[in-house]
């Protein structure tokens, strides 16, 4: 395009403020027709902040937004469609109970003859999403489909609207590896079509494989811009940290001792978990890998109790009742779970009470919350995981998302737990706390407890593990440990469940389950320095 004509967008000196805090801080940039920006920066910088003024969510409070060079106000989402721009957030706005092609074509159903022309609606709805290669059927509610289908619904609603900037806040982050892949693929043909889309995220490998540009945000502030790829991912990550990351993984001399955790014919009832066992010592992390669907994300709920389960758990050679979160946590099982909105966070609470409810029992006394001691732990917790808030009486869902996940974290850290289970710890969290965790998941081991981390990040399974049980299928394939801990042995255990080549150091489980009642081994593998 003519770099003469004015930006599809230019937000200029865009101010917002909340309640002790100034979310954005004078904040220029534009984003032109076609182009694919990435908007990055630490957890709390201002991008949602950001995108939910353009999406016409939120009002500034100071600034102006130009659409095309007019100067517009978006009063509204609807106001800010009328002007091509959507925001898709990561909370979905479908109607669960309508079906596809009605989700599709909301509020702008054909008609016919006054009434509603159901063949043509459906038509429609299919054309569309057969554009963006997704092939579902239109007569499915939506409450019916995963989370990722629900998402391509609402990209093929946003695309039916002939959206002009498309806004993706972190839409990746819980997407299975196939559908991130497929949304990717889609951005990219939108943006052949003279779509810009503007990609709020934290993973470095989206940003340099979809973007032309990055912009930085810092404390509300702009950080910098960089064009892309030629800026250095090092220089990229600086930018966002303002300082140098040495050191990403850490390091802990690995000394496992005894057997903490034992897990024998674990499994649900209806076979998304089969038969695993498993033991972890201390000082040790046995990380988890597998794609969506492998069993690894029930693995991780039937030990933290949120789920029903059956089998053998022994928590310090005392045996664990499954199926009770309560029951987990007084076995000393510290449970971080991945979908934090639903199933770790106290929504209409305060960081406080979200933090202390976690305690609870451990600084009660005489039946009371002793309040001071309360108050300085929470605080203590606060500045130890870098949770940015302004005040500890904020609501939590208040904060941003990357600092409600290490409210979480450190909540769970803090206890002092023999074992820890971390599914998908440092989902929405910025590369500078990524790189915090990653020190303190060290931490909990060195200090002697048994980690089980459940990640689809290959490379902070590798950087942090002892071991990599693979899961696919339900249950576990391989376990890895040792020189074959790399993205391409983990990877084609997770795809296809079986071995890349000849790797003799990897232990295949010998005993794959037949039937739910043959556990599958994975007690394999020494630790090692790392
Ligand atoms: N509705 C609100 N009320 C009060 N404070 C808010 C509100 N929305 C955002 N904030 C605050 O504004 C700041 C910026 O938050 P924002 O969600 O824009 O960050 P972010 O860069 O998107 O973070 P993350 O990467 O964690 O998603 C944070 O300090 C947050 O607590």
């Amino acid at each position: 395009m003519n770099a003469s004509e004015p930006a599809l967008i230019r937000v200029e000196n865009l101010v917002k403020r909340f309640p002790g805090v100034v979310a954005l801080d004078d904040v220029s940039l534009e984003i032109r027709a076609g182009e694919v920006l990435a908007l990055t920066g630490e957890n709390g910088s201002g991008k949602s902040t950001l995108s939910k003024i353009v999406g016409g969510l939120y009002q500034p409070d100071g600034g102006r937004i130009l659409v095309d060079g007019v100067e517009r106000r978006l009063a509204n989402p609807h106001a800010a469609l009328e002007h091509g721009i959507v925001l898709i957030s990561q909370e979905l706005t479908l109607a669960p109970t309508l079906t596809v092609a009605e989700n599709v074509l909301l509020g702008r159903l054909p008609r016919r003859g006054g009434a509603v022309d159901w063949p043509e609606t459906r038509r429609r709805a299919a054309e569309v999403l057969a554009e963006l290669g997704v092939h579902i059927d239109v007569e499915r509610r939506v409450d019916s489909l995963s989370v990722e289908l629900q998402q391509e619904v609402e990209i093929a609603r946003a695309i039916s609207t002939r959206a002009r900037l498309l806004i993706l806040d972190e839409a990746t982050s819980s997407l299975s590896e196939g559908a991130t892949l497929r949304l990717l693929d889609i951005v990219a043909g939108l943006s052949a079509r003279g779509v810009a889309v503007l990609m709020i995220t934290h993973r470095m490998p989206e940003i340099y494989a979809s973007c032309s540009r990055a912009v930085v945000l810092r404390d509300g502030a702009l950080a910098g811009e960089a064009p892309l790829p030629a800026t250095a991912e090092h220089e990229l990550v600086r930018m966002m940290v303002g300082r140098e990351l040495l050191d990403y993984y850490g390091s802990r001399v690995a000394a496992p001792a005894g057997v903490v955790l034992e897990v024998e014919g674990l499994h649900t009832a209806d076979g998304a978990l089969q038969p695993v066992a498993f033991e972890v010592r201390a000082g040790e992390v046995l990380g988890v890998a597998g794609l969506v669907g492998s069993g690894k994300a029930e693995l991780a709920m039937a030990l933290g109790g949120a789920i029903p389960a059956r089998g053998d758990v022994r928590v310090g050679g005392r045996p664990l009742r499954l199926g009770s979160p309560r029951r987990a946590i007084a076995a000393g099982i510290g449970y971080v779970p991945d979908d934090r909105r639903r199933e770790a966070l106290l929504p209409p609470r305060s960081v406080a009470e979200n933090i202390s409810f976690a305690w609870l029992g451990t600084i009660t006394r005489f039946g009371f919350v002793r309040v001071a001691a309360e108050r300085r732990d929470v605080a203590k917790v606060v500045a130890d995981y870098g949770v940015k808030t302004s005040s500890l009486d904020k609501r939590i869902t208040l904060l941003s998302g990357g600092n409600q996940q290490k409210a979480i974290l450190g909540r769970t850290f803090a206890r002092g737990c023999p074992v820890y289970v971390l599914n998908e710890p440092t989902r929405g969290v910025d590369v500078g706390s990524k790189s915090a965790i990653y020190g303190y998941i060290q931490a909990l081991a060195e200090k002697g407890a048994a980690v089980v981390l459940i990640s689809s990040e290959l490379p902070e399974l590798i950087g942090l593990s002892d071991r990599v049980a693979v899961f696919h299928h339900g249950g576990i394939r391989a376990v890895v440990s040792g020189d074959d801990l790399t993205e391409e042995v983990l990877g084609a255990y997770a795809v296809s469940g079986t071995r890349p080549g000849d790797h003799p150091s990897v232990v295949i489980s010998t005993d794959t389950p037949t039937s739910a009642d043959t556990p599958t081994s994975a007690v394999a593998g020494a630790g090692r320095t790392r």
